[in-house]
């Protein structure tokens, strides 16, 4: 039976290492513990994010940023869906990414943020959380690295000012849901990594190699990261970026609101993802393939 590993972050290098290599050639998940992202600021930016969803939707649509492809911002209820699904995902979400220097370059890729007056703690939990999702995605990357047989410090400079996005999701009760919407339908994610916070609330499902739905359900606190097509595309598949989806939960479950926090970890836009061994694709930088993706998703 396919089974997701769990792993911890105080590991020593070289067994966290492969323990995620093997996971992630094969499920393309793992769940790690110890993650060194403190409950405190997972606490704070999650109370913020509950107190923006409950605004009546006048107030959060005044966040919505046109012709951005929801790349910022708020973004309601029935805007994304997945590559090739034709109804809307049960979700309404909102994007932070980085805050950069003024005059930095990078600024063409990377808009700035905006932040719901409403919410007074918004800004700061988010932006202390952004950077504690990055410390920790730090330290995977760097044992991802050893697994690929490469030296830890691989990555540092692909994701030094990456263009990186941490997503609130909220998915409403499902009791009077479309048929044959969901909450997210099957989808890849395109970035390099994700780690997501939240998922103890059931719903998230992988599709292993054998064609069946695994639920993911992640001890209390604790990290799943999954490889985003990125990374897929680096190692020319053999970190696996795996289908996943959040279905609509049953009975008692349905009434209730699922609140997620992934962090989309993403290289610098002008990274080149040249495939690490043989057989790969062309080399593209990270800001065209990640714009060529959006535009299948409908976002751009
Ligand atoms: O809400 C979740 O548990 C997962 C969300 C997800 O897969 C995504 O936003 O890409
Ligand atoms: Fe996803």
């Amino acid at each position: 039976m396919t089974q997701i590993a769990t792993l911890s972050l105080r590991q020593p290098l070289d067994s966290l290492a492969s323990g995620l290599g093997h996971s992630f050639s094969e499920t393309g998940f793992a769940i790690v513990r110890d993650h060194g992202i403190a409950p405190e600021t997972v606490a704070r930016a999650d109370a913020a994010m509950r107190a923006y969803f409950a605004l009546p939707e006048p107030v959060k649509l005044a966040y919505r940023i046109a012709g951005q492809g929801g790349a910022r911002g708020y973004t309601p209820f029935g805007a994304e869906h997945a590559k090739d699904a034709e109804v809307h995902d049960l979700k309404e979400f909102w994007h932070v990414g980085r805050e950069l220097p003024a005059g930095d370059p990078l600024a063409r890729y990377m808009p700035e943020n905006v932040w719901p007056v409403e919410v007074p703690d918004f800004r700061p939990a988010s932006l202390a959380l952004f950077a504690e999702f990055e410390t920790a995605g730090g330290h995977l990357l760097e044992a991802i690295a050893v697994a690929l047989g490469q030296e830890p410090g691989f990555f540092s400079a692909s994701v030094d000012q990456g263009n990186s996005v941490l997503r609130y999701l909220h998915y409403p009760p499902v009791a009077a849901a479309r048929e044959g919407a969901v909450r997210a339908a099957a989808h890849e994610d395109i970035n390099t990594i994700t780690l997501l916070l939240g998922a103890e609330e059931a719903g998230l499902e992988l599709l292993t190699r054998d064609g069946e739905w695994l639920a993911v359900s992640p001890p209390e606190g604790a990290l799943v990261v999954n490889v985003g097509d990125m990374l897929q595309r680096l190692t020319a598949g053999k970190l696996r970026s795996t289908t996943h989806r959040v279905v609509n939960p049953k009975g008692e479950a349905a009434g209730r609101s699922r609140y997620s926090m992934p962090f989309f970890l993403h290289f610098r836009p002008d990274y080149v993802i040249t495939p690490l061994v043989e057989g790969g694709e062309e080399p593209i930088t990270a800001d065209a393939y990640l714009q060529q993706r959006l535009r299948e998703i409908g976002l751009v």
